[in-house]
């Protein structure tokens, strides 16, 4: 049971006359904390801090001033890669956390609504060369597919922090490791990357300015919940003859 459907061949799915259901909308908050969630503790290091607790680390170190240090979000540029119903949730969030400003880019400018805080539809390349924090919640396609590639970790911030709970297919991963090892940007927060399961040696894994969760965006009880009765009332609308899914792909 997904939101997403690029794990399904389409076509194939489509030439053998398969129905198929999915569970749209109805993630949009969880992904979103999760989201902030990722992106605090990339940019605070939470993940690093809590291992130097049991490495020792904190032993060696304690108090140093410059020690676990990491950019707040107070006056910081958040660019929003794909500002749909995620990335608005995500920008909601954020506006609590005193952003300077938010901007975004797309497919096209956005009309948004009075409770959202004001952003501004930019380039790709302003996005990228403007930025602090960069959050990819687009959704994967033809048109978005290894859109962040080599060329676009050179144009980011060296102080970048990039977040992504969309797609891992979104990101040429090779070129994202190199970002990370040569400090082209600062750090990176994933929940999604290529393949998943990463295995555990993955090179993504050895990396200490980056974090990584296994995909779980949506893995909050209640969304889980709302997405299991959906994903039943598909199946009895497709199993019904003449009956139809609540939420249907094709
Ligand atoms: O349902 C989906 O498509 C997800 O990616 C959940 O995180």
């Amino acid at each position: 049971m997904s939101a997403g459907f690029d794990h399904i061949n389409m076509e194939e799915v489509k030439r053998r006359g398969i129905k198929v259901g999915f569970t749209p909308d109805v993630l949009t908050d969880a992904t979103a904390e999760l989201t902030v969630a990722l992106l605090l503790s990339t940019s605070r290091r939470l993940l690093q801090a809590s291992a130097e607790i049991s490495n020792g680390g904190w032993q060696k170190c304690s108090w140093s001033p410059v020690w676990m240090l990491g950019p707040g979000l107070t006056g910081s540029t958040v660019g929003i890669f794909g500002l749909g119903k995620i990335g608005q949730a995500v920008m909601q969030r954020l506006s609590g956390f005193g952003v300077g400003r938010f901007i975004y880019s797309g497919n096209t400018e956005k009309k948004l609504e009075k409770h959202l805080p004001s952003a501004e539809f930019v380039s790709f390349d302003a996005l990228l060369k403007e930025s602090d924090f960069i959050v990819v919640t687009a959704a994967l396609n033809d048109a978005t597919r290894g859109k962040f590639d080599k060329k676009s970790f050179v144009n980011m911030k060296k102080t970048a922090i990039f977040i992504n709970t969309s797609r891992g297919a979104m990101v040429d991963q090779e070129a994202l490791v190199w970002a990370l090892k040569e400090g082209e940007i600062r750090a990176a927060g994933l929940d999604v990357m290529m393949p998943e399961p990463l295995p555990p040696n993955h090179v993504l894994t050895t990396l200490p300015n980056c974090t990584l969760l296994p995909h779980i965006g949506s893995a909050e009880e209640s969304t889980r919940a709302v997405m299991a009765m959906l994903s039943a009332d598909n199946l009895i609308g497709g199993l019904t003859p003449g009956g139809t899914m609540k939420k249907q792909l094709c």
